[in-house]
């Protein structure tokens, strides 16, 4: 199984990082425009092979496609992150010639790829990708929903005072500030809907620092985050390379599904060898459905931006 993760700064190394320390992958390409940049994340994650017991060989490439040739998976993270105060939707200008770049490169080299598409506005990232390159849906993911869902249930578990092994939840809808779709009417503590434990208040709360989470950090770090999303793309490429059949909510192109077209938003999905194997309809509520339509409209309205 080899994976090639594109973009070697923060979130690609930390997710290639992940992947080799889950041990599945026979190799990882690390490639990045940066001269020596990829080559030297790759030989300082290699020289923590043996100290945490990996055997995952990890390469590193600068912009040579030719080391990325038959990759199984690969990662898009390629791009500049936001800064404090700016929303994740300004970085489509620089982002969206990037991604497309890297996408066609991919496939010159790995005609059978599965692509997971990282780089923000990821949702229309994802649909770039999908115009870009003519792949089967099946085989194009955004990664935004695995991310906000774990969130999500860090900040449940915060206002449950419980462990987080307790607390599942979901967040769908576009991975925006204003666009995530927490589903705290479905979240649970070991089974039983967590509005039997908190107040209103509680869950709003919640729910609005969910929806926050990545600007939350950003104003932390002065740049955006890096260990939970490189944890998140790592969970989804072992459920493809493992064949795991593993449900997450990742930003998928809709022909119908939840009432929408031409669009790639987050909705759960089955994640297994052939990347996304069905998308899972979940009966929402009518105030649910009212706020995925909204999402969907903000993310249409940056996918309009798009020179495709
Ligand atoms: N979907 C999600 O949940 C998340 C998305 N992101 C997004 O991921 C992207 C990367 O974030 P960071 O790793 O923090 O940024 P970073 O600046 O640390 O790394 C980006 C890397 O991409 C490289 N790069 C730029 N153009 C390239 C090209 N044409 N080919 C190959 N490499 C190229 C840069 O040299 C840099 O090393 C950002 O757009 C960020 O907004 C970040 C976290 C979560
Ligand atoms: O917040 C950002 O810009 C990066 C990102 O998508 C996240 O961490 O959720």
């Amino acid at each position: 199984m080899k994976v090639t993760v594109v973009g070697a700064g923060a979130v690609g190394a930390s997710c290639a990082e992940y992947i080799a320390m889950k041990n599945f992958a026979s190799e990882v390409v690390l490639l990045d425009i940066k001269e020596g940049y990829a080559e030297g994340k790759a030989m300082d994650l290699m020289q923590t092979a043996s100290l945490n017991g990996f055997d995952t060989k990890i390469t590193g490439s600068t912009n040579d496609y030719g080391k990325t040739a038959n990759s199984d998976i690969a990662v898009i993270t390629s791009g500049i992150p936001r800064k404090p105060g700016m929303t994740r939707e300004e970085l489509i200008g620089i982002n969206a010639g990037i991604v497309k770049t890297v996408a066609t490169s991919l496939l010159e080299h790995s005609p059978n790829v599965t692509i997971i598409v990282v780089s923000n506005p990821m949702d229309t990232m994802t649909y770039l990708v999908h115009k870009a390159t003519g792949l089967p849906k099946n085989r194009i993911i955004g990664m935004g929903g695995a991310l906000d869902s774990a969130r999500f249930k860090y900040r449940l578990a915060q206002a449950l005072e419980a462990p987080i092994s307790d607390v599942d939840g979901m967040v769908i809808g576009g991975h925006s500030d204003k666009g995530m779709v927490p589903l705290i009417g479905h979240a649970t503590r070991n089974s039983v809907k967590v509005s039997e434990f908190l107040s209103e208040e509680k869950m709003n709360w919640v729910v609005e620092e969910t929806k926050v989470g990545g600007a939350t950090l950003t104003g932390l770090l002065g740049t955006s985050a890096w260990y939970a999303p490189g944890a998140a793309v790592s969970s989804l490429v072992q459920a493809i390379a493992c064949d795991q059949k593993k449900m997450f909510p990742c930003s998928s192109l809709l022909e119908g599904e939840y009432g929408l077209n031409d669009i790639c938003i987050g909705v759960p999905v089955i994640l297994g060898k052939n990347g996304i194997e069905k998308i899972v309809e979940i009966e929402l509520s009518d105030a649910e459905k009212a706020k995925m339509q909204e999402s969907a409209e903000g993310v249409k309205k940056t996918n309009g931006l798009l020179e495709v």
